[in-house]
């Protein structure tokens, strides 16, 4: 388990993060889901003891990075995909890996095949794509099997297929019981990735809660009929007699609440003809757009948390620049 509390990072007058709290659990995928500068790198960075907070927790199964006895059996993570030596081939830069953590070079292969890059392992790296270069630091994240994994941005330069992949291996690994937590700035792919999703803006949770929940009763249906929404012959009050909510633009009906069936069926017992029936995924959309533009048109807090302020005069190694 993740566990982060009342956890905030200053840098020099710049509060990136700003008392975040919230867990992520075993067994399941959480999305860590912000718009660029929110927080979410720094707050990885902390919980991978990188950066020191300024106030509060950023613990690995109740531990903080520095109480882990073996981190890499610990916590796996996939920060950036740079930083290989790039004349070195992808088997040997997990061969040194494992060496510089202590860890057995036969789990090599076996990451190697997960990561689906058995046939390019002895290439070199400064030939690989991004998205074989986020492969491998999946791969170089899973070599200890870490039963938890803390990875940002892992789907950045990942192709559809890539994706698929990635979630069928994240998907995996919360199954068999490990605490998954990944960063993204892209709504698609945490909406095909996690289970759980946690949203930042500006150094602070937003909302947290199971992807099911944000997403559910968000999706709409686009229903277009023939005749036109005008006259749809009762369709759309035998829809809200279903329970359905509904809204009328540019000639077409917006459903939620109900599934494609019942808008099929209530348009048979009508005899309205359906012209278009299509579901739109954007219900974590329009959430994070809501919750961000809400939080981004606020003003800022300009007066720092005297206890923030006093934790922070003693991590001056942290100033602006330092560590990135
Ligand atoms: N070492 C540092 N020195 C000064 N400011 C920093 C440092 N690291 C991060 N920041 C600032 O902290 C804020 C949060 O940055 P962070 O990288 O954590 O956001 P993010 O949510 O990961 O964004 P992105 O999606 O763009 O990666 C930003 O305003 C950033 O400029």
């Amino acid at each position: 388990m993740i566990t982060v509390e009342g956890l905030f990072k200053n840098f020099g007058p710049v509060r990136a993060v700003d008392g975040m709290t919230f867990t992520a659990r075993a067994g399941s995928v959480t999305g860590f889901l912000g718009p660029n500068g929110a927080g979410k790198t720094t707050t990885l960075r902390m919980l991978l003891g990188l950066v020191r907070p300024s106030a509060g927790k950023a613990l690995i199964n109740g531990r903080s990075f520095a109480e882990l006895d073996r981190p890499a059996k610990e916590v796996g993570a996939a920060l950036e995909a740079t930083g290989f030596h790039p004349g070195r081939s992808a088997r040997d830069h997990l061969r040194v890996s494992c060496l510089a953590a202590g860890l057995p070079t036969e789990r090599v292969d076996a990451v190697l095949e997960l990561t689906g890059l058995t046939e390019a392992a002895d290439r070199r790296v400064g030939g690989f794509s991004l998205g074989m270069r986020q492969r491998l630091t999946l791969a170089t994240a899973v070599l200890g099997e870490p039963p938890v994994l803390i990875l940002d941005e892992p789907a950045n330069g990942l192709d559809p297929a890539g994706i698929h992949w990635l979630r069928a291996m994240l998907r995996h690994l919360a199954d068999v019981g490990c605490t998954i937590l990944v960063s993204s700035h892209v709504l698609s792919e945490v909406e095909q990735i996690a289970d759980h999703v946690v949203i930042v803006t500006r150094g602070k949770v937003v909302r947290d809660a199971p992807l099911a929940e944000l997403v559910g009763d968000r999706n709409e249906l686009r229903v277009a009929v023939e005749p036109p929404a005008e006259g749809d012959g009762g369709l759309a009050a035998a829809l809200e007699s279903a329970g359905g909510t509904v809204r009328r633009e540019n000639d077409r009906l917006y459903v939620t609440g109900l599934d494609a069936a019942v808008v099929g069926r209530a348009a048979l017992e009508t005899g309205t003809v359906l012209t278009e029936l299509t579901e739109e995924r954007s219900g974590l959309e329009k959430i994070f757009l809501e919750l961000t533009m809400a939080e981004l048109s606020a003003p800022p807090e300009d007066v720092p948390k005297a206890a923030v302020v006093a934790a922070d005069a003693s991590v001056a190694a942290d100033e602006p620049g330092s560590t990135r």
